[in-house]
């Protein structure tokens, strides 16, 4: 997909993985909406990319994404200020054992929520101009990190809705492709979120499991998954595909088909 004179929205877009494909978009000349809940950070990343890219290239949202309201309001803004949206990265995510039921709400529901109203906006049958939406899962969506069970699960559940809405996409013709990316551990604020207590819950006795397997897969940069987001969202072929980050570069995942799994089973 040629992204000159694209719209996108991204969403957590104020800091972290976020900034970076916000990034990615603007160099290559799309306009970018950033929703994020910290409005300072906010702030400050609008007005660092006005300066770089200019400064109608570049809208700040205050958005909750498990706010209904917020959200949809984030949306209309968007379409008001730059005419209609081609792209949109559900990407805002926490880790937090402790209060697990904020996770879901952030991580699953908000990447539903901000799916169903992408799909609204995008959809051929509403006027939409068709277009990709990318959700932020997690290496931690194709297998199981023991040291945090409930983000784990939020994972696997963007990883299965995503696919399923990629197919519900084709078969109703929305023009819309939908496709994730599961990056390994990257340098960025969440990294450390299992560090803390409050964070870790009662799995903060497992905190050196967490450093020997964060050793095991290595940590990425931002400007490494930046690099695997640029990939997919110009790659026009893609709907329901998942791209595995890793510190040896990027590769598509082979998800095992009904017949891989009635085979094993027989085994
Ligand atoms: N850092 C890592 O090791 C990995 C991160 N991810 C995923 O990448 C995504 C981005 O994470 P990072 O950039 O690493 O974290 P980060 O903490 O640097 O950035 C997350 C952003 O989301 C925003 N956010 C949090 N709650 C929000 C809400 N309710 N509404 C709107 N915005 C909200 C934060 O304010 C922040 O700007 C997350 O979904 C995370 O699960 C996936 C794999 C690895
Ligand atoms: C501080 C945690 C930040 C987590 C943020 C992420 O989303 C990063 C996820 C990164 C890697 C996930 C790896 C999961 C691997 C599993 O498939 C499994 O192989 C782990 C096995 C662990 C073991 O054998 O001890």
């Amino acid at each position: 997909m040629a992204l000159n004179g694209k719209v996108a929205v991204v969403t957590g877009g104020a800091q972290g993985l976020g900034k970076g494909f916000a990034e990615v978009l603007l160099r290559h000349g799309a306009k970018v909406s950033l929703f994020d809940v910290v409005e300072d950070s906010g702030n400050a990343t609008k007005t660092a990319f006005d300066k770089e890219f200019g400064p109608d290239r570049t809208l700040f949202c205050v958005c909750d994404v498990t706010s209904e309201k917020q959200f949809t309001d984030a949306f209309q803004k968007t379409v008001q200020s730059f005419g209609g949206i081609d792209i949109v990265c559900n990407n805002a995510g926490i880790i937090n054992e402790t209060d697990w039921e904020k996770t879901v709400a952030i991580n699953l529901s908000g990447v539903i929520r901000g799916t169903y109203l992408a799909v609204e906006h995008l959809k051929k049958q509403n006027g939409g101009r068709g277009g990709v939406i990318i959700n932020i899962a997690s290496m931690a969506g194709l297998g199981p990190l023991p040291t945090c069970p409930v983000y784990t699960a939020t994972k696997h559940g963007v990883v299965g809705f995503t696919r399923a809405m990629a197919m519900a996409s084709e078969y109703g013709g929305y023009g819309v492709r939908l496709n994730m990316i599961c990056p390994i551990f990257v340098r960025t604020g969440l990294l450390s979120s299992l560090d803390k207590e409050e964070r870790a819950g009662d799995f903060y006795h497992l905190r050196d499991v967490n450093q020997k397997i964060m050793e095991r897969f290595g940590t990425l940069e931002v400007s490494d998954v930046a690099k695997a987001f640029e990939k997919l969202v110009l790659d026009e072929s893609k709907n329901g595909a998942a791209l595995y980050v890793k510190t040896e570069g990027a590769d598509y995942v082979k998800f095992p088909t009904q017949e891989d799994i009635e085979e094993k089973s027989k085994q």
